[in-house]
């Protein structure tokens, strides 16, 4: 796991929603082991492996029907592993029942309830590693997506847009003179200055944009069903109220600042005619045209085709 000190707070929440369901794996082991005990040496069965909301009072059912992040709520593995803890407990309540009444226990009840226990056990396995992927999604420092995880997303797109011939726009984005900060008031700075912009871009965007690192200062977005015209004006927006934006930060010396600071913003469109590799390589070379022409600008680039 990352050191808290540089994660982000979805990095930090994806990390406990993990803790918090091998803690619920381990209480389940528990639960288990304590009613293999009961069976094995023949003790009386208790309440809490026969009454019918048992599910819900099990330690991993503390846990289920407790509180989470939206990163475990939404996984589709989390309703099924639900179903499957309800049957694992009616299968114990059966095999429980027919020896607190003292009837005949046959094998397939047992195969049976090994076969939910089985299902059960790989259903969590599933929905950890669920929340592995997504921890490996996202950007440590920022939050956003990390290049992989954006690709990923650029794909999806692209084989939406080829479906219905629409055009999406891309932008790179790249702090301005960032290298100084880092060189002023320290690396620790830097940072403070990225998780900044991040959440400053997740802000000032729709739910259904994308926002990526792309690299240290340099970020790539898409935003769906938007003109380049439309976009063009959306970033001239956000880059002007960053730059009018003060950003508290600590100084190497301990000291809080406050900075100002700009960007280059380099626009481009996605289509079924203008595949991923092209959109983001257009979209750089915008960005470079925006920092050779003085920073702090906007600028669009044009396919020949005049297709965007
Ligand atoms: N603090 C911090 N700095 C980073 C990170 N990733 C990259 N950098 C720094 O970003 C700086 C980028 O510097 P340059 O490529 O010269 O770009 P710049 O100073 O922004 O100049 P222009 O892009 O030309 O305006 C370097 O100093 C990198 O060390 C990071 O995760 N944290």
């Amino acid at each position: 796991m990352l050191s808290k000190s540089v994660q982000s707070n979805v990095v930090s929440q994806i990390n406990s929603d993990i803790v918090a369901i091998n803690n619920a794996i381990l209480l389940h082991k528990k639960w288990l082991a304590e009613w293999n005990k009961k069976l094995v040496f023949q003790l009386p069965i208790s309440d809490e492996f026969i009454q019918s909301n048992a599910h819900k009072h099990c330690g991993f059912g503390l846990w289920y029907y407790g509180e989470h992040s939206l990163f475990t709520e939404e996984q589709d593995e989390f309703p099924r592993l639900g179903s499957l803890h309800i049957a694992l407990h009616d299968s114990v309540r059966h095999i429980s029942l027919k020896i607190a009444n003292k009837q005949e226990l046959t094998p397939e009840d047992y195969d049976k309830f090994t076969a939910k226990e089985i299902e059960f056990t790989l259903s969590m396995t599933h929905l950890r590693d669920a929340l592995f992927g997504q921890l490996y999604s996202f950007d440590y420092l920022t939050g956003v997506h990390n290049r992989q995880a954006l690709y990923a997303l650029l794909e999806r797109e692209h084989a939406r847009l080829t479906r219905t011939s629409g055009v999406s726009s891309i932008v790179m984005v790249d702090l301005d003179y960032f290298k100084k900060v880092n060189d002023q008031y320290g690396h620790q700075a830097g940072d403070e200055v990225l998780m900044f912009f991040a959440n400053y871009l997740k802000e000032r965007l729709r739910p259904y944009d994308s926002i990526g690192r792309y690299g240290g200062e340099e970020f790539l977005l898409c935003l769906p069903d938007t003109s380049i015209n439309d976009t063009e004006a959306i970033m001239n927006r956000i880059r002007e109220d960053l730059a009018a934006q003060p950003i508290d930060i600590t100084g190497l010396d301990g000291q809080p600042y406050s900075i100002k600071i700009t960007a280059s913003f380099g626009v481009s469109s996605i289509s079924k005619r203008h595949p991923i590799s092209e959109a983001v390589e257009t979209a750089d070379i915008a960005m470079y045209q925006a920092k050779s022409a003085g920073r702090n600008r906007v600028k669009t680039y044009h396919y020949k085709d005049q297709s965007n």
